[in-house]
């Protein structure tokens, strides 16, 4: 019986604020094609401070950010990029690096914690000498948080060691930080640390901080350049688009104070969830805002039988047919939530544990 709605899908999910809608309608815009929109420059220059790059640039999607990062860096047909085989660019961009950017993958195993093993790294870098047969490395990707590890953090050390790397092997380095500000607040490390040794960010502000809409790309200011042409050509030059950065300039004063509520909701959540019988959960590993639930093994319960029953209370998962429930927290989900979602569970746990009590 639903009784209240509980959308743990994504921190996508989230609904404008009255802030936002308000910033929204009396944005001061302009042509960002034929000039430039005045609240989508105060957003770009804002976020190439607080990374600490000389420019920005706000496009549509996080997909859209790293489409155009990796085709900048890898402008060179033949260019090869290495990247994890668990990452979003890798699984959830259709392939775009490659099908529109004509980049090739070279992916390497992402470990738990969603780094790359340093030395596999520089191993899958390719000799220079091999090129009459292997395409030419240009750029390493990484990803912080590290959304299918469960949001886990990359460390500013580990973020250095790789740049290390790309900086050795003239390479550049690129981070895909869709939920960077998660990986700040929960380290306890500024942002522009966190980047300090990428070429190029991209930082969604539609997930976490509950904007609408929209992702900024940071870096030098002649990658930028590259990067706002290549925005056009892939059909991501908008016209007054403050409208969409007001919001973000709100998201970021609004809610970056309250991303270390969204860490402690969702620890909450899996320390309820670790007492359950049958269900797995990593406490440890949730770092941030997402959990992984698991079933352990010879449990009768499964995702597909859990799954229907949080339906069926109002509380809404990622569908599918995989054996792991992701559940992501943002600031749209309050305490309360957090309890009726234990509560529900419970039930459902119990339920399909021990039916002859029922
Ligand atoms: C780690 C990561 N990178 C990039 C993206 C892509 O962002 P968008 O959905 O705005 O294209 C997502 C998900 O949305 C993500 O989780
Ligand atoms: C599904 C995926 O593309 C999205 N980035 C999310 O984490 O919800």
């Amino acid at each position: 019986m639903v009784v209240r709605s509980v959308d743990l899908r994504s921190d996508t999910v989230t609904r404008p604020t009255d802030a936002m809608r308000e910033a929204m309608a009396s944005a001061e815009v302009d042509d960002d094609i034929l000039g430039y929109d005045p609240t989508a420059r105060h957003l770009e220059e804002e976020m190439a401070k607080m990374m600490g790059k000389e420019a920005a640039l706000f496009v549509p999607s996080g997909t859209m950010a790293n489409l155009i990062c990796v085709m900048v860096h890898c402008e060179v047909r033949g260019s090869e990029v290495i990247l994890g085989d668990n990452s979003h660019i890798h699984v959830y961009e259709n392939g775009g690096i490659s099908t529109i950017g004509g980049v090739h993958p070279k992916t390497i195993k992402n470990e738990e914690d969603g780094t790359m093993d340093l030395e596999a790294i520089e191993a899958a870098i390719r000799d220079p000498k091999g090129s009459t047969f292997y395409p030419s490395t240009r750029l390493i990707c990484l990803e912080n948080t590290h959304a299918n590890s469960g949001g886990r953090c990359l460390s500013a050390e580990y973020t250095d060691s790789v740049g290390e790397i790309a900086k050795r092997h003239g390479l550049k380095l690129h981070i895909d930080g869709a939920r960077l500000f998660n990986a700040s607040i929960a380290l306890g490390v500024p942002v522009n640390r966190l980047v300090e040794a990428a070429d190029s960010v991209s930082v969604c502000l539609s997930k976490g901080l509950g904007a609408p809409v929209g992702t900024v790309i940071v870096g030098s200011s002649g990658f930028i350049e590259k990067a706002k042409r290549l925005r056009k050509t892939l059909g991501g030059g908008m016209r007054q688009i403050g409208v969409l950065c007001a919001a973000a300039l709100v998201a970021l004063q609004e809610n970056l104070p309250k991303l270390q509520f969204d860490h402690k909701k969702a620890k909450l959540l899996a320390e309820g969830l670790n007492q359950m019988k049958g269900i797995r959960i990593n406490v440890a590993a949730v770092e941030t805002n997402m959990i992984f639930m698991d079933m352990e093994d010879g449990s009768r319960l499964t995702a597909e039988k859990l799954r229907k029953c949080l339906t069926e209370c109002g509380i809404l998962v990622l569908p599918g047919n995989s054996p792991r429930i992701r559940m992501v927290v943002h600031h749209q989900i309050t305490t309360s939530d957090v309890h009726y979602t234990l509560s529900c569970l419970q039930q459902a746990v119990q339920m399909i544990q021990e039916p002859s009590l029922n």
